[in-house]
């Protein structure tokens, strides 16, 4: 079936309201928390509904605290070095191990190695032992009918130890919400099915599952199913049958095959549809026999952003969960960010501590980009009506990850290589305290960043159009000289990528302004885009005679990538991502790819500890097997010296 009409469901209900107005039609409906008795020993992070008394008391006998002999302690009094006291067997005493029971008429316990044993019936004891020394009293621990927990309290693994100790067999808990998850779409498919074009694998429904469990709920997820209005509708009976809450992802919109918001009107009742937030606009929430539903949209961080705020706090709520407290924290702006009037926005932060302040930048703003949410440090919250924040503002974003991962993590902003994914990879595997995080915004991006203190290193390749040479020219006419160093990393091998086969026969630059050649260009102040300035300034070809120029790529993989899927008949990039996307590739230079960064920091543990790993043979050895790579000067250091005459570049070598 198609829809007549399609879902104009625009208009928007503020976040604070949709949550709250939800929230209510929840209690109204008396939709809540349920009970179910379960065996202690399972109870591990699940929520008391009642207080728990204790059903005995422990130790529910007298104990002995030590190894050694229950003795009357009647017959040890004056007892003392001069004048020692022999009690005897079974008349006086007792052996007895920690944990035995204190019968009559034995009333003390004395440690073994406080005794002399002179025979097989006799010790000595040299001084007096009191009542009830060393003995654990009935109820130490425990006392039968006292109070161990409270209610409403997240079950750890002491307070199961305390429960079993008072013989508290079962509890109350609440039930874990059983939530549905009924992924949507003719285009979904699973990861294992084969990949056409036009298809997108499902991982929607799997980032639920993990957020689902991490709210206390259990999840059950449901077939992929295609976008027909009947099959669905017999899907979510089913799901709203089986579950206590049920999610629909995707279909959410107004597309004319989105059934999402319709079935749940026909089925039940809309309450909500459409939420004045950016991603997650979409959402829409319902209810169908007296059940949550909620509608998702399909794209992955939509989806998340709208999980986290609407569905993960309705899971808590009924699992009994307290909310999960936010944590935040100050950051000040790398940039400037425009926001929606007409929304509220959720965007995704990379945070760094560089010398004393957290420095922010967002991510990707795409809503399709799911791995913006995993380079996710925090969330910034722009306000509706707001136009955004000038870079250098302070604002307060929700964690996403523990402070000290953020405080211990290199941030390196510059020209990404595949060389700083290997080292960030090994150095989080050397030392579990520290990373690296990397932004992608080409050389030039790299140095404003060194400049404007956001980052520890810029790793960069820009070429020195007078001197043939790379970096150091450009260190020396940005900075002062005596601040910088340079830890070289490799030589790479740049060239144009061409589709395989070579179809349009280009030999080399001069062939970019050739008839019917389409160029793909890397952003502005990219090095390889100064490398093709270069180029093209020596073989006096304009700009404007290479159709294509004006297309700009953030990445050499992206470049391959346009290449590889034809939207482009050349490309200038590196060997290692021609490679990965199996273009061909005609060499043009080699060029120094280095990490550039203040004199100050080459004390660091954590980057002599990069200077150490890079020189390592292994490390060298994965590099130069990508193909396209030198590794001849690799960990070399050298700091820019001034004296009274001359501004010099020195070799570095670490204190120690
Ligand atoms: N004319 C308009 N079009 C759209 C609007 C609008 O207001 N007017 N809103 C846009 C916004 S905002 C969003 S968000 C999306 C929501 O889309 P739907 O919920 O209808 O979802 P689909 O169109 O089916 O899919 C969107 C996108 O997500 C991918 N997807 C779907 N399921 C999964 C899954 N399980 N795992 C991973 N990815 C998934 C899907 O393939 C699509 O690429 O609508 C805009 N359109
Ligand atoms: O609201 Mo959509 O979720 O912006 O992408």
């Amino acid at each position: 079936m198609e829809r007549n009409s399609r879902n104009i469901y625009l208009k928007s209900a503020e976040f604070v309201e949709a949550v709250e107005g939800y929230q209510q039609a929840m209690v109204k409906r008396n939709i809540g928390r349920q009970v179910e008795l379960l065996d202690t020993k399972a109870g591990l992070n699940r929520v008391t509904a009642a207080p728990v008394f204790a059903r005995d008391s422990s130790p529910n006998y007298s104990a002995a605290a030590m190894d050694g002999i229950a003795a009357v302690s009647e017959r040890t009094r004056g007892a003392s070095e001069t004048r020692p006291v022999i009690l005897e067997k079974n008349r006086d005493f007792v052996y007895i191990n920690t944990g035995g029971r204190v019968k009559d008429p034995y009333d003390t316990v004395i440690m073994i190695e406080d005794l002399v044993e002179v025979s097989s019936n006799e010790v000595e004891v040299r001084s007096s032992a009191p009542a009830r020394q060393h003995i654990r009293e009935i109820g130490e621990d425990v006392v039968k009918g006292e109070l161990i927990l409270p209610s409403n309290h997240v079950l750890r693994p002491m307070d199961i130890g305390a429960l079993l100790a008072g013989k508290v067999e079962t509890i109350e808990v609440y039930k874990k919400p059983r939530v549905g998850i009924l992924p949507t779409g003719s285009e979904i498919i699973d990861v294992g099915d084969s990949q056409e074009p036009g298809k997108i694998i499902d991982s929607n429904s799997y980032l639920f599952e993990g957020m689902i469990e991490e709210a206390g709920g259990t999840s059950k997820r449901y077939p992929v199913t295609e976008d027909d209005y009947d099959l669905l509708k017999e899907r979510i009976l089913q799901g709203v049958r089986e579950n206590d809450v049920f999610v629909i992802n995707a279909g959410s919109s107004a597309g004319s095959k989105d059934f999402t918001g319709d079935l749940i009107k026909e089925l039940g009742e809309v309450l909500i549809h459409g939420v004045a937030i950016k991603p997650g606009k979409p959402i829409i929430l319902g209810f169908i026999q007296n059940k949550p539903v909620i509608g998702i949209p399909g794209y992955p961080v939509s989806a998340f952003i709208d999980f986290k705020y609407f569905v993960q706090p309705l899971i808590e709520d009924l699992a009994g969960r307290k909310a999960t407290t936010e944590k935040n924290l100050t950051v000040t702006l790398s940039r400037r960010i425009v926001s929606s009037l007409k929304h509220e926005e959720f965007v995704r932060i990379k945070a760094g501590k560089v010398e004393d302040s957290y420095v922010a930048t967002p991510l990707s703003r795409g809503a399709g980009v799911s791995t913006s949410l995993v380079k996710a440090d925090g969330i910034l919250r722009i306000p509706k009506g707001l136009e955004g924040y000038e870079k250098g503002t302070a604002v307060s974003i929700q964690l996403m990850k523990e402070l000290k991962e953020i405080e211990n993590t290199l941030v390196s902003v510059g020209s990404h290589d595949v060389v700083m994914d290997l080292l960030s990879d090994r150095l989080q595997w050397n030392r579990r305290d520290a990373g690296l995080s990397s932004a992608h915004v080409g050389s030039f991006g790299g140095i404003l960043a060194l400049k404007n203190r956001e980052c520890h290193m810029a790793p960069m390749h820009i070429l020195d159009e007078e001197t043939g040479g790379y970096n150091k020219a450009m260190i020396q006419s940005h900075f002062p000289a005596g601040d910088m160093g340079i830890i070289k990393l490799v030589k790479r091998s740049q060239g144009l990528m061409v589709p395989k086969g070579n179809p349009k026969g280009i030999t080399g630059i001069s062939d970019l302004a050739g008839e019917g050649v389409e160029f793909v260009n890397r952003q502005r102040g990219s090095g390889t885009r100064i490398l093709l300035d270069y180029h093209l300034k020596r073989l006096g070809i304009s700009s404007g005679d290479i159709a294509g120029y004006d297309r700009a790529l953030t990445t050499h993989t992206a470049v391959a990538a346009a290449v590889a899927n034809n939207t482009a008949d050349v490309g200038l990039g590196v060997y290692s991502a021609a490679k990965a996307l199996d273009v061909d590739f005609i060499p043009i230079e080699w060029e120094d790819y280095d990490l550039v960064l203040s004199k100050k920091y080459l004390e660091d543990p954590r980057i002599l500890e990069i200077i150490d790993l890079i020189q390592q043979e292994g490390f060298k050895k994965k590099i130069e097997n990508l193909g396209g790579y030198q590794t001849d000067e690799i960990g070399d250091v050298y700091i820019l010296e001034k004296t009274e005459e001359e501004t010099t570049w020195q070799k570095w070598y670490p204190s120690t």
